[in-house]
């Protein structure tokens, strides 16, 4: 929102009535970005009828919420929706765009992904990322509006592969914490990072996304940000499960989200579904429900046959 904000006035709906005060008072939002100065265009309300004056709107709502989130806005109004959330709804194995489709058929759709941690791209810190969008002319257009000297969307129109990598890239950064949480060294990090974007390719490929996209911005991009840092609640959430902890003991508390926790057990379904092998995300959906220990998944791992690269 920072970033449309130079230009364009930006209405942030919260959910938390102290965030829409110190938005709208102290033009900061101590609660989730604590430290950095909001644009006076930005303001907030708690009433998401107040959207209904939106032509755009940002849809950054954790993946298991949109659906909700969605069903109670006024969606008629057919907004444009770039949705942000990286993700699989866990009760319908549904991308994001599946559901938006689903809940809002009348709004045009974009994909926003790509690496891009908010505090990074909130201090105007140089970020790259992927807006697909279906509809090519209206991806470029959307692109344009959103692009900032330091933040550089690149178009694209193929709305699967964007979401397949944001949503993949967060189960394999678990498993990248969970190597350095277990003290399994940089090599093993590197080896899950390239496997685990072999998996992401196969899996995507499977479900009509381009190899291109997957290779960009919105798949390995990311990819590569959110498993080799702790700024990532992704790869927070491996290192306490490489260290010993359990899922629940690792989230307890936590007030923001971990996307992979809940997207890891149905990208297995999602794969199998798809008759794609995905062993590393296998590991991590075994680690989350605590049906295997990092031992056992990381020998699991380490004897199955050796094959051709
Ligand atoms: N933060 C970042 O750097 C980036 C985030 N994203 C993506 O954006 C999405 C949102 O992330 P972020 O803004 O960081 O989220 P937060 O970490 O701020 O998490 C939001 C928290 O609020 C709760 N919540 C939010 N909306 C609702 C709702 N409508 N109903 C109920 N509970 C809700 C969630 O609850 P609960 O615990 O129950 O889920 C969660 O604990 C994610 O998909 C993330 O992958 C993408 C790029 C960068
Ligand atoms: O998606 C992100 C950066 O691109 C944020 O990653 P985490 O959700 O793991 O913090």
């Amino acid at each position: 929102q920072t970033l449309a904000a130079d230009d364009i006035p930006v209405l942030i709906w919260a959910r938390e009535p102290e965030v829409v005060r110190a938005v709208n008072q102290a033009h900061e939002n101590p609660a989730f970005l604590p430290g950095v100065p909001l644009h006076a265009n930005i303001r907030a309300t708690g009433l998401t009828g107040d959207l209904a004056s939106c032509p755009v709107w940002l849809v950054v709502t954790p993946a298991q919420h949109l659906r909700a989130t969605l069903a109670e806005s006024p969606v008629a109004h057919r907004p444009t929706l770039i949705l942000c959330a990286k993700g699989i709804e866990a009760r319908s194995l549904a991308l994001m765009s599946d559901i938006a489709a689903q809940v809002a058929p009348a709004s045009p759709l974009a994909v926003l992904s790509g690496p891009s941690f908010a505090r990074e791209v909130a201090e105007g810190k140089p970020t790259a990322v992927t807006l697909a969008c279906a509809d090519a002319d209206c991806g470029e257009r959307l692109a344009r509006t959103l692009a900032r000297p330091a933040f550089r969307p690149y178009w694209s129109d193929d709305v699967i592969g964007a979401e397949i990598g944001g949503a993949v890239k967060n189960v394999l950064a678990i498993a990248c914490g969970v190597v350095i949480g277990a003290g399994l060294g940089e090599n093993a990090r590197a080896a899950v990072i390239a496997r685990g974007f072999a998996e992401m390719t196969r899996f995507g490929l499977a479900r009509g996304a381009r190899a291109e996209t997957l290779a960009g911005l919105s798949g390995l991009g990311d990819l590569v940000l959110t498993c080799g840092s702790t700024q990532s609640r992704n790869f927070t959430l491996g290192h306490a499960l490489g260290q010993g902890q359990s899922a629940t003991q690792a989230l307890a508390g936590k007030t923001s989200v971990a996307e992979g926790a809940a997207t890891a057990p149905v990208l297995v379904r999602a794969a199998q579904a798809a008759g794609v092998d995905m062993p590393i995300a296998a590991a991590v959906a075994a680690l989350l429900t605590g049906s295997a220990d990092v031992r056992a998944v990381t020998d699991a791992l380490l004897s199955r046959p050796l094959r051709a690269e």
